[in-house]
């Protein structure tokens, strides 16, 4: 068994390894990135970006069915499932290159295609080769968590691993669990022609808030996805084509196919974490916010440091990660500012704390603002009026905001940004937004918080009265 020897050792080859590979090699560093299952992990391969593409599959039949308000006779589309999965397909096998071996050599990172095992504090053993390394970062995300459901061993399901492999539609898709991976798929697949029921334990989209969630929900159901809630399952049973899953209420739900979106489980299989002092339990590796785990030596990145999992917040600890190991400078993640969006229709966006989070930490110090979609023009013009948008806002700061509507992912980026850099609601108030768009909703927010101290201001009535009389 050959020895090397280099500077960083990254495990696993998706959204927070490879990109902690990508910034540390081309600052100078030595790299060695070891992938044992495909180059780009999880979100290219069987996360974001298939579940975007069929999404976006989805939203073409959708708008075939929607056409009416615009004038245009609506039709039941055709749906080809199996040339749908090539769109899915094509999509993944166009951004692979990305994320590929070719491109990571390339830039003069030694890949390493194996699974890796540590051997001691500062080495590990993968693809016949001894790696010793100053610093290891553990990048290996997560797996679907399978719920210890009565008869779920016996039972064919399928999870984020295999459903976007599926070429013949399901006549009737049964998900349990609500969360993004739950909502999206089930509305995708609603609008791709499948019968889909929801099975959720709780709340569906229950870390958003729960007035836009609602609008969200409506949406779905309105289409025709049956959305249980509060209906923990005790029970599965059938076999492939013939599926029941039992409630704890004792109703039954009859449908061809079971999908599992009920979490994750890390990452941590093989890895032989005990040997290198590396301290983890079942949300993941125990990390600080410099995302150093109980070995010095390493370091924790992605899905598999136990916070958020979402694929730009992998890139994130990436970049807090390279600082400390490439630049020897010191860094700390912190989550105020971390978005996220839920891809459905309408989408669901999120950063900061929520109007229940904002109120219970500054009481009566926080004024939160609401914008309605429907008195915005380009959502008029689009036939999309229905939206909100909420500002919770501090001493003239925007401490959290969060929307359901069209575009609310590309919307929650300026409060992402104003959030992170501490921008008060005056500059975004003072911001020009082009006619028409969606944005303006952004701006018109910000406004409405200085609206009571403009309009609804008697000393300022007067003063205006005493400057009319005296101008020219
Ligand atoms: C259906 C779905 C949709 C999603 N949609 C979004 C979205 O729209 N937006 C978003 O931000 N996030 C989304 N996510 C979440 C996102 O995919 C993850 O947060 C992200 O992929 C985590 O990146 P990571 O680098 O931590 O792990 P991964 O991308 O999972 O990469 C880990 C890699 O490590 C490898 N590995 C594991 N163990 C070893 C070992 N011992 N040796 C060598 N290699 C190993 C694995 O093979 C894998 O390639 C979605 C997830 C799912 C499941
Ligand atoms: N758009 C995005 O950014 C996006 C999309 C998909 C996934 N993701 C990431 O992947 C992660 C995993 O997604 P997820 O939807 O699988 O997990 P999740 O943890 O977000 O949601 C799982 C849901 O399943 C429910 N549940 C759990 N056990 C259950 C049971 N036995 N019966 C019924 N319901 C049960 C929970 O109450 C919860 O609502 C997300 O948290 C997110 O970080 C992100």
């Amino acid at each position: 068994m050959s020895l090397i020897e280099t500077d960083i050792c990254i495990i696993g080859a998706g959204s927070g390894g490879l990109s902690v590979a990508a910034g540390a090699v081309q600052m100078g560093a030595r790299v060695v990135l070891i992938e044992g299952g495909e180059m780009g992990g999880d979100c290219l391969n069987a996360g974001c970006v298939p579940s975007k593409a069929l999404i976006a599959a989805a939203k073409a039949a959708q708008a075939m069915r929607d056409g009416a308000r615009f004038g245009i006779t609506p039709v039941e589309p055709e749906v080809d499932f199996g040339a749908v999965k090539d769109h899915v397909a094509q999509v993944i096998t166009t951004i692979a290159p990305v994320d590929s071996q070719e491109r990571f050599e390339g830039l003069g990172v030694q890949v390493i295609r194996d699974w890796a095992r540590f051997t001691g504090p500062d080495t590990l053993e993968a693809g016949g080769q001894t790696i010793k390394a100053r610093r290891f970062v553990i990048a290996t995300g997560s797996r679907p968590l399978v719920p210890p459901i009565a008869g779920i061993e016996t039972v064919p399901y399928l999870t984020n691993e295999t459903i976007f492999a599926l070429r013949d539609r399901p006549a009737h898709l049964i998900i349990i669990g609500g969360g993004p991976i739950g909502m999206e798929m089930a509305q995708a697949h609603r609008r791709l022609g499948a019968s889909v029921t929801v099975i959720e334990g709780a709340k569906a989209f229950g870390r958003d808030d729960p007035e836009l969630a609602a609008v969200a929900l409506a949406n779905l159901r309105a289409e025709g996805v049956e959305i249980l809630e509060d209906a923990p399952v005790t029970t599965v049973s059938g076999q492939a084509g013939a599926i029941k899953v039992t409630l704890k209420d004792g109703r039954d739900v009859q449908g061809s196919h079971l999908l599992l979106a009920v979490g994750r489980k890390v990452h941590l299989d093989g890895l032989n974490l005990e040997v290198a002092g590396v301290t983890h339990d079942r949300k993941g590796i125990a990390v600080g916010p410099d995302l150093r785990s109980s070995n010095r030596r390493v370091y924790a990145v992605g899905d598999v440091a136990g916070g958020l999992q979402f694929t730009h917040v992998a890139g994130y600890h990436a970049g807090i990660v390279i600082r400390q190991i490439v630049l020897g400078l010191p860094a700390k993640t912190s989550t105020h500012h971390i978005p996220w969006v839920t891809y459905t229709d309408p989408e669901l966006a999120q950063v900061g704390l929520t109007e229940a989070e904002a109120r219970k930490a500054h009481g009566d110090a926080l004024t939160v603002l609401r914008q309605e979609f429907a008195h915005n023009d380009r959502a008029q013009a689009e036939g999309k009026p229905k939206g909100l948008l909420k500002v919770m806002v501090v001493k003239g700061r925007p401490v959290g905001a969060s929307i359901v509507g069209p575009q609310a992912g590309e919307l929650i980026g300026l409060w992402a940004f104003a959030i992170a850099s501490r921008v008060k609601m005056s500059a975004i108030a003072g911001m020009v937004a082009p006619y028409p768009t969606l944005g303006e909703i952004s701006k018109r927010a910000a406004g409405a918080y200085f609206s009571p101290k403009l309009f609804d201001n008697p000393m300022l009535k007067r003063f205006v009265r005493l400057v009319q009389r005296f101008l020219p």
